[in-house]
């Protein structure tokens, strides 16, 4: 396998290519002054599983480049091209919540399903979408990161207690409390806009009784997180550590998470950032070669691959 890193995840790809068995290599994308891109990929690509690395948290920025990228490989003489998205954007639009709005969730999963042969991502923002295989046409499987989660709170923060800010998040976060033995609560959440969140916070003794650790799968405008934070510091608790599985960030989050309160915000790499902590690599690459393995056998209609997780079905 080649694995092919777009530039700023060159340090993920450093971690995954040994694990992978997988050549690395780094795509040059060259921004031309009126905005254009020329994309270019180095090495020799005939013949070979050629998979990208790009985490998809600007996606309009990248969703051309991607397709170049991809196109270009095959003319290579890639035999399959896939891609590796850490963070899958679009995955919240997943109807439409107002008249004439896109749909972009399915629309975005098309759109790469056009280009790629198979994607791997981490923890994808799955609500009212039972499983990545429902909106993706290839074969598409989603990386559980609890148990990284669990390690991290087991060895760090003894005393957890966990805390989901909506309902939403009760998937993950009753997970990795079941995982790192310590309880849970989940916080309730009214959002009206893209930055006015309200959260309020249920009467409990054992939220005061530990560290509070916010948990949640993203943290954009860190409005969600900001209001948490403040609740949970208005109800008597110590000042909580913040949690998020994908770093996105928009300008000013992280400044008004910290403002807020909270004691500190850690992240996963699966978006380059300073608060990155827990590293994801070693949960990639075993959903990777099952994938590629599997587009290997021969079939007849319907490929299963190891049932654990739900996801990992390709049909
Ligand atoms: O940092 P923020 O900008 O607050 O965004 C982060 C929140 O948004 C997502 O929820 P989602 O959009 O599905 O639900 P919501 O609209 O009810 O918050 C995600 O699960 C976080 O809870």
């Amino acid at each position: 396998m080649i694995l092919v890193a777009f530039p700023e995840m060159r340090p993920l790809a450093e971690d995954l290519a040994p694990a992978l068995g997988a050549d690395l290599l780094t795509l040059d994308w060259h921004h031309f002054p009126d905005g254009e891109s020329l994309i270019s990929l180095p090495g020799d690509l005939d013949g070979a599983d050629v998979a990208f690395l790009a985490t998809l948290r600007d996606p309009d920025r990248l969703a051309l480049p991607l397709r170049f990228a991809a196109a270009t490989a095959r003319e290579m003489g890639a035999r399959r091209v896939g891609l590796i998205a850490p963070y899958l954007g679009y995955m919240r639009q997943d109807r439409r919540f107002e008249r004439g709005q896109a749909v972009s969730a399915p629309l975005f999963a098309q759109f790469l399903g056009e280009s790629f042969d198979w994607l791997v991502s981490v923890d994808p923002h799955l609500h009212r979408i039972a499983r990545l295989q429902d909106v993706f046409p290839m074969p598409a499987i989603r990386a559980v990161s609890a148990p990284l989660l669990a390690t991290w709170i087991s060895t760090n923060l003894p005393d957890a207690v966990l805390l989901g800010p909506d309902s939403e998040s009760q998937q993950w976060v009753a997970e990795v409390a079941r995982l790192a033995g310590r309880p849970y609560e989940v916080l309730r959440k009214v959002r009206s806009g893209d930055r006015s969140v309200d959260v309020s916070v249920p009467e409990s003794a054992a939220l005061r009784e530990g560290t509070p650790v916010i948990l949640d799968d993203i943290a954009s405008s860190g409005v969600t997180m900001a209001r948490a934070v403040e609740r949970l510091l208005a109800a008597g608790t110590a000042a909580p550590v913040c949690l998020a599985i994908h770093a996105v960030f928009a300008h000013g989050a992280q400044d008004a998470i910290l403002s807020a309160g909270a004691a500190r915000i850690i992240t996963t790499d699966t978006i380059p950032h300073p608060t990155n902590a827990i590293g994801i690599a070693g949960l990639l690459a075993e959903p990777i070669l099952s994938v590629v393995t599997a587009l290997d056998l021969p079939v007849a209609g319907t490929i299963r691959l190891d049932p654990n997780p739900a996801e990992r079905t390709t049909e």
